[in-house]
């Protein structure tokens, strides 16, 4: 049965940031991830974990200057220097908080930039990440994101990602399937998990088209969920969603599964 772990910053934000760690936990679930840590000191977020029994499974690179259109800058050639020194922060947060992988961000690629550029220079930043995460057990997640979310970033299909984790060619690199983007782009969900099955090792869900509670839309959520225990999947669920209205009162598709 796959583990589920509340997004903290989709959810609960009827609620400060440092008050969704008690109110995921009250709610039931026992694992978390949010996009990224580095607003607070890693020990104040280690605290709020062990304060209430929670376990950090992902947290992202930084995304780079947002109000300027940057979405990660591991693939932006010529600020490699940027990207490593943000790589090296991760790793310091992923051994504060315990968590085992990090969702390394690409980048938008801009019109009439160089595509190809941005893969190489995504892959060498990739691989520093791999061989500086190695020796500490941490893995490495790469995402595609649907362009109806983000308009020109590098990964588009899942299928992108993986051709980028080919190329890494690294055993800690693996693709972070997005089951809401998945569905966007690529659709033909239950042969995507097949063909993916032993490259990916972080799974988000979100209702589609609205992204979110994962119990309307168009994707079978349930058969998904089994097509995981039937492939052995055994690594996290990202709730990774909007609350239609109340957290906690959109919970109801959770109970059954309550680890
Ligand atoms: O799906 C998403 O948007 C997130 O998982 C993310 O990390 C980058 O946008
Ligand atoms: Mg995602």
């Amino acid at each position: 049965m796959p583990k589920f772990a509340a997004n903290l910053t989709m959810m609960f934000n009827e609620v400060p940031f440092l008050d969704r760690f008690e109110a995921a936990a009250k709610a039931g679930f026992k694992y978390v991830e949010y996009l990224w840590p580095y607003d607070y000191p890693a020990e104040e977020l280690k605290a709020k974990l062990d304060q209430y029994g929670l376990k950090q499974v992902l947290f992202n690179t930084s995304a780079g200057d947002v109000a300027n259109g940057e979405w990660g800058l591991a693939a932006i050639p010529n600020r490699e220097a940027d990207a490593r020194r943000d790589i090296d922060q991760a790793l310091e947060y992923a051994l504060a908080l315990q968590c085992p992988t990090v969702h390394i961000m690409a980048a938008v690629v801009p019109e009439r930039e160089n595509r190809s550029a941005y893969e190489n220079t995504f892959v060498e930043n990739v691989r520093y990440a791999a061989e500086k995460f190695k020796p500490h057990g941490i893995n490495i997640c790469l995402e595609a994101l649907s362009p109806e979310v983000k308009p020109n970033y590098l990964l588009k299909s899942q299928f992108d990602t993986l051709a980028i984790v080919e190329k890494v060619d690294r055993d800690n690199v693996f693709v972070q399937l997005d089951y809401f983007h998945a569905q966007n782009v690529d659709g033909n969900l239950a042969r995507l998990t097949d063909k993916l099955k032993g490259k990916f090792s972080h799974v988000q869900i979100a209702s589609v088209p609205d992204r979110h509670e994962p119990d309307e839309g168009e994707i079978n959520y349930q058969y998904i969920f089994d097509k995981l225990d039937e492939i052995g999947y055994d690594d996290y669920v990202g709730c990774e969603y909007k609350p239609r209205g109340d957290t906690v009162a959109g919970l109801g598709w959770f109970e059954k599964y309550k680890n």
